[in-house]
């Protein structure tokens, strides 16, 4: 027991799996956030791309070989399937192409895995029909060892537990299928193929996950804020793009609120950054609580938010804001309550050409916002107080009055 103990720690350990998250992220994708379903699709599809359009040339080409040392009639069988495995493969190189979706990458990843078991369920079977010796022997050995070549494949994409076992098994079956013994004296041969394999396909499971593992730490370095885990700018980015995207498509609306805090500037100043660094957490939890599931909040800035409302419509958007209102966004130290000036800006009725457009008239009501007085959102059409005037006087207010500079060892400001 304790030697497993022992071997489940490494184990983990070898694939970074520190936390429960960590382990269902390697499970399955169900967790899987956007950045990294969308970066996964990318890497599938572009490996997709790259082994299909090899094989694509490949695969015809060995038919050269065939025909120098195999029999004509045997060589015409062959060369008719691996004309139509190279259709195949060159059909898949197309596909993957295409924008990177994963439901698409994972099915073109069947598709190439799939075309090779079956060129090698036939080939084997005419091989099998030949009385094949010497040179022709070991031409038709190299066949047997298509199997193990796909699988080793494996090792080259970044894929879960499930998917691994998913695409696994059938080439499994294809693999104990074609090893079953016709005699008592083929056991041992059938036994080590069907051994070997098994062995070559836990270890390019373990590649794969290792390889899901680093791509899953690189690419939530890279998407999530360390300070707030809100989606960083790039990620945001990639986000608002394809969100713009799917409601031009899609004709439905698409609502973006840009939050800047009010005199966040003071609260470094007077308190500390560290202090700073307590508010503008709590204010990007309080952000992350208020959206809905498909809702994106991204750190835009220092202390500049975005928020994405997917097909919500202005007065959506409004829900949202009265939402953020009744969570509020904490307090800052003096115990003032932190206010935001919100620009909202939306595709349908703000004619815009694109994402960039969409944000730079978010951020230009965000700015009439702070104009205004701060502490209010600006739309298309109205204008909000959303804190009570006094509060933003009274934070202007406390910034002019403030002492220069006040020890770190502040109390921590208070969640409204
Ligand atoms: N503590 C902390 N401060 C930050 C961080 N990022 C940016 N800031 C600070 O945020 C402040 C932003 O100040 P300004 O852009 O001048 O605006 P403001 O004081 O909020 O005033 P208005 O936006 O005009 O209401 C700067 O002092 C930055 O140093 C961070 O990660 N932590």
């Amino acid at each position: 027991m304790k030697y497993l103990t022992a071997m489940y720690i490494s184990l983990s350990e070898s694939l970074g799996i520190y936390t429960r998250d960590q382990l269902h992220e390697l499970l399955s994708n169900n967790q899987h956030s956007m950045p990294i379903s969308r970066h996964r699709a990318a890497i599938l599809q572009s490996r997709v791309f790259f082994f299909c359009a090899i094989f694509a040339v490949l695969v015809p080409t060995w038919s050269l070989i065939d025909r120098l040392f195999l029999p004509d009639s045997l060589w015409l069988e062959l060369v008719l399937i691996r004309l139509l495995s190279a259709t195949a493969f060159a059909l898949l190189a197309w596909q993957a192409r295409k924008e990177p979706d994963l439901k698409r990458a994972r099915f073109m990843l069947a598709g190439m895995l799939s075309v090779t078991p079956l060129f090698y369920l036939v080939s084997n079977h005419w091989l099998q029909a030949y009385e094949l010796s010497g040179t022709e022997q070991v031409i038709a050995e190299l066949y047997a060892l298509l199997p193990f070549v796909m699988i080793a494949g494996l090792t080259l994409f970044p894929l879960t537990l499930k998917e691994l076992l998913a695409y696994a098994t059938p080439m499994l079956a294809v693999v104990v299928l074609s090893s079953l013994p016709e005699t008592k004296s083929d056991i041992p041969q059938a036994v080590s193929t069907i051994w070997l394999f098994s062995l070559i396909l836990g270890v390019a499971m373990f590649a794969s996950l290792n390889q899901l593992r680093y791509m899953l730490s690189q690419v939530n370095r890279a998407s999530y804020d360390v300070l707030t885990g809100l989606l960083t700018r790039r990620a945001g980015i990639e986000m608002l793009d394809l969100q713009y995207r799917l409601a031009t498509i899609s004709e439905n609306n698409l609502s973006i609120l840009y939050l800047d805090l009010d005199h966040f500037k003071t609260v470094n100043d007077v308190y500390g950054h560290d202090a700073g660094d307590v508010v503008l957490k709590f204010a990007a939890q309080q952000l992350s609580a208020t959206v809905r599931k498909g809702d994106s909040v991204i750190r835009w800035g220092g202390e500049e938010f975005i928020i994405i409302l997917p097909t919500a419509t202005p007065d959506e958007a409004n829900d949202v804001i009265a939402r953020v209102m009744k969570a509020g966004l904490g307090s800052r130290p003096d115990g003032t309550p932190v206010t935001a000036s919100i620009g909202v800006a939306e595709v349908q009725a703000d004619t815009v050409k694109d994402w960039k457009a969409l944000i730079e008239l978010a951020d230009h009501r965000m700015y009439t916002a702070k104009t205004s007085g701060r502490a209010r959102s600006v739309g298309i059409q109205e204008t909000q107080l959303l804190w009570p005037a006094s509060s933003a006087q009274c934070i202007a207010r406390s910034t002019a009055d403030a002492p220069a500079t006040v020890s770190d060892n502040q109390p921590e400001p208070v969640a409204s």
